[in-house]
């Protein structure tokens, strides 16, 4: 029965990658929340229409409050009339109220549906970068993924809804004041509209500075968060070579340039703020000149020219308002392209296989394959490599540091595809294969196995759901790691740190070694993955892994111990194969290999 044909839960409860009991609290609470993101069609179309819905009496209403307040000057101006004034004040705050409570829920709606556009973002984003080859994630730094994820996506989702929200408001805005304007003064709306063109004029210049300055600081950024993770990451090679001092300086200077970007950025919009102002005033006195000449002629009442000045000074600020919103798409286009760019990047190595045959024999061929690293594409690693895995032997793959051994591996594991050749499992090509199906009929243990923060259970039983303990158990006895663990305060239940730091390189091999053979893989590629072992657990995992039995193995060592059991053995030099055979074949021969074993033999 396969692991995850076995229904019974795991012995102690739910676990949890990341360890400890608020992680343990997290985990249920995740589970019981909905899927972020997930709005029906239905509903986001609710929540937009109530912002769209909600806009016009918000603002519509607030320009009534300068027409009415021009309206309670006259009244108190002229012989006082109660009924009137009582009738202004009761409409005033009639338009107040209703104006407010339609703003509120239209903020309301808005946060709501920025968050929501947030997390389904966040969670399309992650979803495509996982899916990616590997090439890209060796092309594209981890600061700049993390950076995108968090930052631009909220960029990005702050922008659209609050667009929307701003743009719906001050449109209403402008077209509703601009109307009131006209009716108490033509002649002064003319004179107001002679700011607008200067004003968008200094926006344009000030917004391409601006977005040009935005792009600096968020490299800049996601720079010194590259930095300061590298460190982190590798602050036992740091502390060897005793350069925490250098770490530092170059974490410093990476927040300096951070920092001048920032003063930049900000003694700039000082200096365009200044300006607006400047003309903001000029423009008011302008208005007041001419406002006092229309009360002398007896066009305007005094109350009409508040009202107006009150105006002109609303809708200043949203004519303003509808050209910001347009620099600020400007100046944001850059996050959402990039976040664009990766939503909708395809991955060069396509999972969308769809064999998964009920038996498989195990049986792998390289057929001339040739290869290069997108990364460096002049540098030929693998040249016209043809060699078969029989199924249920063992085979070696030796040479030299840098002969392609581990890249042979890459293109089984299909995380990049051959440029020439083809590799293909019981005769059909791995692309044709279904993505979980493949990796879970072909298992890697790599050199350096990578273990994440949980227990030991859940890093066994990683990606796979439903294993019994005997499953475990008996996984962990054929990776030799099954006394280690024992001794361990919590066995199974240990957690085992961040990346497996909390144990040795040796049992994070092992505890890799069981997590490839609790899938009982119909190919088993070992990379390296007993090269921390001590002698008595290499021979154990040698004795319970390499038996074969009905799997396919293929296996990369120095030790020529391991190499020598093999079934069959393929010598590479210079990615290509020079010689394959059994041992005393090649030994026979003095080839490659027979200098290989000497050359050892001599250390
Ligand atoms: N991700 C990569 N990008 C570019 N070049 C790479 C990459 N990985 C490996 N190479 C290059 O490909 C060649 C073969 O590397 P590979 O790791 O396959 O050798 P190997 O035989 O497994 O070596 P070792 O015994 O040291 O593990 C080397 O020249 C190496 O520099």
């Amino acid at each position: 029965m396969g692991p995850a044909a076995a229904g019974r839960p795991p012995p102690g409860g739910a676990r949890v990658r990341g360890g400890g009991a608020s992680a343990e609290a997290c985990r249920a609470r995740c589970r019981e929340l909905p899927t972020p993101g997930h709005a029906s069609p239905v509903t986001s179309a609710v929540l937009e229409s109530g912002l769209a819905l909600l806009a016009p009496p918000a603002a519509s209403g607030e320009t009534f409050i300068p027409y009415y307040t021009g309206r309670i000057i006259d009244i108190l101006g002229s012989r006082y009339d109660p009924d009137a004034f009582a009738t202004v004040i009761s409409l005033m705050c009639l338009v107040s109220f209703s104006s407010s409570l339609a703003a509120g829920c239209r903020g309301g709606l808005f946060m709501f549906v920025h968050s929501r556009l947030n997390l389904r973002l966040r969670r399309l984003l992650f979803s495509s970068l996982v899916h990616q080859d590997l090439a890209f994630f060796q092309q594209v730094k981890t600061g700049d993924l993390t950076s995108r994820l968090s930052k631009d996506t909220a960029l990005m989702s702050r922008l659209v809804p609050a667009n929307a929200n701003i743009f719906l408001r001050s449109l209403v805005k402008v077209l509703g004041l601009y109307s009131f304007m006209l009716g108490l003064s033509w002649r002064l709306t003319l004179l107001t509209l002679l700011e607008s063109p200067l004003t968008m004029a200094a926006q344009k210049v000030y917004d391409a500075r601006y977005q040009a300055v935005l792009k600096a600081i968020q490299d800049s950024l996601a720079y010194s968060g590259e930095v300061a993770r590298e460190a982190v990451a590798s602050v036992e090679t740091v502390r060897s070579f005793g350069t925490e001092e250098e770490e530092a300086q170059r974490y410093k200077a990476a927040l300096a340039h951070t920092r001048h970007l920032k003063d930049r950025r900000d003694l700039e919009r000082a200096l365009y703020l200044l300006f607006r102002r400047l003309l903001q005033l000029a423009t008011q006195v302008l208005m007041l000149y001419c406002g006092h000449q229309q009360i002398q002629a007896g066009l305007m009442t005094k109350g009409g020219l508040v009202s107006f000045l009150l105006y002109q000074g609303e809708v200043g600020q949203y004519v303003q308002t509808l050209v910001y919103i347009y620099g600020d798409l400007l100046s944001n286009v850059g996050a959402a392209e990039k976040v664009f760019e990766y939503l909708d990047r395809v991955p060069a190595v396509s999972t969308d296989g769809t064999r998964a045959p009920a038996t498989l024999q195990g049986h792998v061929a390289f057929r001339d394959v040739s290869f290069t690293y997108p990364s460096r594409p002049d540098l030929p690693v693998l040249q016209g490599v043809s060699f078969e895995l029989q199924p249920g032997a063992v085979t070696a793959l030796v040479g030299l540091n840098g002969s392609g051994k581990s890249t042979c591996v890459a293109l089984l594991e299909r995380f990049f595809e051959p440029q020439a050749g083809e590799v293909l499992l019981d005769g059909e090509p791995l692309r044709t294969y279904d993505h979980r199906y493949l990796h879970r009929q072909v298992a890697l243990v790599g050199q350096e196995p990578t273990l994440f923060s949980g227990s030991v259970w859940e890093n066994i039983t990683y990606g796979l759901e439903g294993c019994s303990k005997e499953q475990v158990m008996a996984a962990a006895q054929a990776a030799h790691a099954a006394k280690f663990i024992a001794t361990l305060d919590q066995g199974l239940e240990t957690e085992v740190g961040e990346k497996g730091g909390q144990l040795s390189v040796g049992q994070k091999q092992r505890i890799a070694i069981a997590r490839a053979l609790i899938r009982q893989p119909s190919v088993l590629i070992l990379d390296e993955a007993t090269s921390a072992l001590d002698v008595e657990s290499e021979a154990a995992v040698r004795a319970a892994v390499l038996s074969g039995g009905a799997r396919t193995v293929l296996v990369i060592a120095h030790h020529m111990a391991t190499v020598e059991g093999a079934d069959h053995i393929v010598v590479l030099e210079g990615g290509a194969v020079a010689e394959q055979g059994t041992h005393a074949e090649l030994m026979a021969r003095r080839g490659p290999y027979y200098s290989l074993v000497q050359r050892q033999l001599a250390e």
